[in-house]
């Protein structure tokens, strides 16, 4: 007889849905990235921390597909996208938000959402309505439900037809999450999403990412300055240091670590304590 076993993959031997292994990134005679691993289980939560010049930002850009890497791969559900662009590995089920939420000033918020959920079903159609005259459709019933239950598990409801300008940055944040999750991603990277929120806002979105991980079965990896958010979300922190991974563990390991603490140190800034956004001093760096 044959057993059929159900349930969430076992993140021990399904493939990991993004993983990359010994990747290495120098610009000229600076090594940014020296034989990187790191790995995304499904259905995790992953923390990438790190002191300032750590090479976070550079190994977003790599795992994102903005950055090819001078040695190392990088592999979604176990196959090789090193050399994938980034609109093919978002095609393969990669989404990412922006530090600086990148949206449409004049859309609403659902219309964010409905964009997102037409692209994923129906890419073709979209471009069709352009040269047609089509322009923004009225959405169809099942495009209203499933936008409505995105919308609903961000909380976004009482905003659902402000237009985005006018949002607070926290909000954006939460749009972008929103829109990220119509396109079915299987992995969220989410680039510094507590950098410029406060206290309360920050908490609130530790609260709805963690709620995103548990009904969307979404795996997040969370590049962040902010070390306790990381810490209390996350079930596996990486921690970079000068380029290399200094430690990858639980955040009860990553907390008492010497070698964590030493990093945080040299910087003045001790693991647990929220680290100012520096700021970014070259606004091309993500299309490096
Ligand atoms: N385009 C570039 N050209 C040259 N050096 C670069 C470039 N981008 C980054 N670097 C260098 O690579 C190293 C890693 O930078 P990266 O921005 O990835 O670190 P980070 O951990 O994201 O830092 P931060 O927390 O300050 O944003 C740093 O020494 C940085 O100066």
């Amino acid at each position: 007889m044959t057993t059929v076993t159900t349930g969430p993959p076992d993140p021990s031997t399904a493939a990991a849905r993004l993983e990359a292994s010994g990747v290495t990134v120098r610009f000229g005679g600076l090594v940014a990235l020296e034989g990187v691993d790191i790995t995304v289980p499904a259905g995790a939560m992953v923390g990438l921390v790190g002191p300032n010049g750590a090479g976070k930002s550079t190994l977003f850009a790599v795992l994102s597909g903005l950055l090819r890497p001078d040695a190392g791969r990088v592999r979604m559900g176990g196959e090789d996208v090193t050399r994938a662009s980034a609109a093919a590995r978002a095609r393969r089920g990669l989404a990412r938000t922006f530090q600086r939420p990148e949206l449409f000033s004049g859309l609403t918020v659902r219309e964010h959402v409905v964009l997102a959920d037409r692209v994923r079903r129906r890419g073709g159609r979209i471009l069709r309505d352009l040269v047609t005259g089509g322009g923004f459709r009225r959405p169809s019933a099942a495009e209203d439900g499933r936008v409505a239950a995105i919308i609903e598990s961000l909380h976004l409801e009482e905003l659902r037809d402000r237009e985005v300008s006018g949002l607070s940055l926290g909000a954006c944040r939460l749009v972008e999450v929103a829109r990220a999750l119509a396109t079915g991603p299987d992995v969220l990277l989410l680039d510094e999403p507590a950098s410029g929120l406060d206290g309360r806002e920050t908490a609130e979105l530790a609260a709805t990412l963690t709620r995103v991980n548990a009904e969307h079965g979404v795996s997040l990896l969370l590049v962040e300055h902010d070390v306790e958010l990381v810490l209390g979300m996350c079930e596996t922190v990486n921690v970079l240091d000068f380029g290399t991974v200094l430690r990858t563990g639980p955040p009860e390991e990553i907390r008492s670590d010497p070698a964590v603490r030493a990093a945080y140190l040299g910087a003045e800034q001790p693991p647990g304590t929220a680290r100012e956004a520096a700021p970014d001093t070259d606004p091309e760096k993500e299309r490096r």
